[in-house]
């Protein structure tokens, strides 16, 4: 794909893009407020604001609608930064682009669905307008990369992702769990793409945004949009993932917006040298891991000679818990070592399974 950097995109970004928000738009004085909060503060780079509000049950607050794009060409003229709204359907298009607004974003529960995506995207065609798309709630990246490919077909050319993390019914620490190793891979299919993440709908709890955005960043992350409210005890919707204005600008000056290494450019030495010692260290494991598969191909011709079931409890057990006591010794967290040998063993069983059958057999862990 042939796309724009968000730095291109003629809207004045910067490098990182702080993208500021309520979650709804709820009454002109509430948006008032944060341009009042936000006048004098560079680092906001975009405006968000809720128009329509997709809910699981009707009943709740689903947004203002049309009555509310007014006040957001209001912050435009205040805070002279874009701003951006979700667009569901061809009628949120329409009343967008009617008002003004710089740059459209996909939610994850339109993402999910190829028609909707269609749909906007062909009511899109031939419209210079950003759409940023975020991840679908299942952790499905063809999907998310496909909603982007239906945008850039139709001549979209700035196009940004956004992570707001993926629905876990069996998570209890996140409301949507972070995907950061999906969130890579979209950037190793589609490198070209900018990827902002929402610290609010991952958290679901402002005392966690913080922590979130920090790792976000830390993963590589391009910019952050961050829900924030007047007043988020009284907020309309997602009350307990809001920040004020003031805990915003608190977050922002305290976590570290690092400076990336671009490949093209020169690597410092000391660098090159630490990078040219783990490529051997690497390569050193990779000849380690493949003599141990080789001899668990002979394991597996003796199995199929003696009839022998090829998993085996009691030794398994004594090689999982002697390693991950080796490994915790050496600095190494147990997870980081279970999740090792679990993967080594899986690849174990399938090639044992493979020599008895005589065929390819699924692997049993997707990792
Ligand atoms: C290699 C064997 O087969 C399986 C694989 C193991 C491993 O990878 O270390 C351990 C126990 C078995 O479940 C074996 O029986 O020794």
């Amino acid at each position: 794909m042939n796309t724009l950097k968000m730095k291109d995109w003629g809207l004045g970004l910067g490098k990182h893009v702080v993208i500021a928000e309520p979650c709804s738009v709820e009454t002109e004085k509430q948006i008032d407020d944060l341009c009042n909060s936000f006048e004098r503060e560079p680092q906001i780079g975009m405006f968000r604001g809720g128009i329509w509000k997709p809910r699981t049950r009707p009943g709740n607050f689903e947004g203002l609608g049309e009555e509310a794009l007014p006040w957001l060409q209001k912050v435009k003229s205040r805070l002279h930064i874009p701003v951006c709204v979700e667009v569901a359907n061809t009628s949120h298009v329409e009343a967008a682009l009617k008002h003004d607004i710089d740059v459209l974003w996909i939610g994850a529960r339109t993402t999910v669905n190829p028609f909707s995506v269609q749909e906007i995207a062909d009511s899109l065609r031939g419209v210079d307008i950003p759409v940023m798309v975020k991840n679908p709630i299942n952790p499905d990246l063809a999907l998310w990369v496909g909603a982007l490919e239906r945008m850039y077909d139709v001549g979209i050319n700035k196009l940004a992702a956004i992570h707001r993390g993926f629905a876990d019914p069996y998570d209890k620490i996140y409301r949507n769990k972070p995907n950061w190793n999906l969130a890579m891979q979209l950037k190793l299919e589609l490198p070209e793409i900018e990827i902002i993440n929402d610290p609010s709908h991952i958290s679901g709890k402002s005392e966690m945004v913080q922590a979130v955005s920090q790792r976000a960043l830390n993963f590589g992350m391009d910019g952050l949009m961050i829900e924030t409210h007047p007043n988020p005890a009284e907020a309309w919707s997602d009350a307990r993932q809001q920040l004020n204005p003031e805990q915003l600008l608190t977050l922002l000056k305290e976590i570290s917006f690092r400076e990336r290494i671009d490949f093209e450019n020169q690597i410092p030495e000391n660098l090159k040298e630490m990078r040219d010692s783990i490529d051997h260290i690497d390569q050193k494991l990779i000849d380690l891991l493949s003599d141990r598969f080789h001899l668990i191909d002979k394991v597996g011709a003796y199995k199929k000679a003696h009839e022998l079931s090829v998993y085996q409890g009691g030794r398994w057990k004594d090689v999982l818990e002697s390693r991950v006591k080796l490994g915790t010794e050496k600095d190494m967290s147990e997870k980081f070592m279970k999740n090792l040998l679990i993967a080594i063993h899986d690849e174990s069983i399938k090639r044992q399974e493979k020599q008895i059958a005589n065929k390819d057999i699924e692997p049993l862990t997707i990792i």
